[in-house]
């Protein structure tokens, strides 16, 4: 059973990887998702100068999954490029780094140092990333999002990939599409960051359970696999030419399996791998290759992009 990755000009031993803010925010954690059996590593999401996050609570566990408001806690874009910089790429597990500037400036500059280094490091940006106050996040606002990645192209003249907000309209699936196929070094899409603004109510408390933002945060889990699973179909038809990264609700071979089935190049772990460690990449890739096995696939070639319709 073949459970390697090519894209990107390169070829990756797995196709399993840590969603970015998952035990990726010190070199401590990304060495150990390094060494364990994860295809690709990627950063925390970077800001320019190190942040220290949001007050705690800012995560919490549920039956379902998990809500945060981290408030992206992160040790600035230098500590990560010191960290690219020493990276053993030659290990053939593909390194990542995740950009979320403050602004397009902030985004614009990270991308330019990067792009200096001449490192094999790809970006992924953040389009989750605040916008402007009292305007909705910028992949949420497709003027903003149109211009900033025009200023991307301007900044970094080599691939990269963005890391999308779910959407939950066909016409905003085709609004996006129209502004992302403009970028041919847009080499990629990864769908979905959490379904934001979520609530969690504890009936013994009475409370919410976490401090920030009155209790509101990101969803990740159960919650939102349907959800991460047509974001990927949907940008899968609608990105000829690009690949589609998905994350969203994968803690074992069958979820991983439904995203390569809706169209996904490769699959990232994130409520699952904070819960259960490294250790998850070895289950969920022999879970996928038991999976294939049973279905008489060698390769996930074999059924990316298959899902039928009725
Ligand atoms: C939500 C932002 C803080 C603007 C970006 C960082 C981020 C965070 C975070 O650091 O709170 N959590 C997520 O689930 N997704 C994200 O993209």
């Amino acid at each position: 059973i073949d459970l390697s990755v090519t894209w990107l000009g390169q070829t990756m031993p797995g196709c399993l990887y840590n969603a970015s803010g998952v035990w990726c925010r010190e070199e401590g954690e990304l060495e150990a998702l390094h060494a364990s059996a994860a295809a690709a590593v990627i950063t925390k999401s970077a800001t320019l100068t190190p942040r220290d996050g949001n007050p705690e609570p800012r995560y919490c566990r549920t039956p379902l999954g998990s809500i945060n408001s981290m408030g992206l806690p992160n040790r600035g874009f230098d500590y990560y490029l010191d960290y690219a910089r020493r990276y053993r790429y030659g290990s053939g597990k593909p390194l990542f780094l995740s950009l979320s500037g403050l602004s397009l400036d902030d985004n614009c500059a990270m991308l330019r140092r990067l792009a200096e280094e001449g490192l094999p490091a790809v970006p992924e940006v953040n389009l989750s990333c605040p916008n402007v106050p009292g305007k909705p996040q910028l992949g949420y606002d497709f003027a903003a999002t149109a211009e900033a990645l025009e200023a991307f192209d301007a900044a970094y003249s080599g691939l990269y990939g963005v890391k999308l907000p779910p959407y939950f309209d066909p016409a905003h699936f085709a609004a996006m599409a129209e502004i992302l196929n403009r970028h041919p070094r847009l080499a990629f899409v990864t769908c979905i960051n959490s379904i934001g603004n979520g609530l969690v109510v504890d009936i013994d408390s009475e409370a919410v359970v976490i401090k920030p933002k009155d209790g509101l945060g990101g969803l990740g889990g159960d919650y939102v696999l349907p959800t991460a699973l047509a974001n990927v179909r949907e940008f899968f038809r609608l990105l000829p030419g690009k690949d589609v990264v998905g994350c969203g609700g994968v803690k074992s071979g069958r979820e991983a399996f439904m995203h390569i089935l809706a169209g996904a190049r490769a699959v990232q772990v994130g409520t699952c791998l904070y819960h259960e460690g490294p250790g998850a990449f070895s289950r969920i890739a022999g879970e996928l290759a038991m999976l294939m096995r049973v279905k008489g696939y060698r390769s996930l070639d074999a059924f990316r992009g298959r899902l039928r319709t009725l």
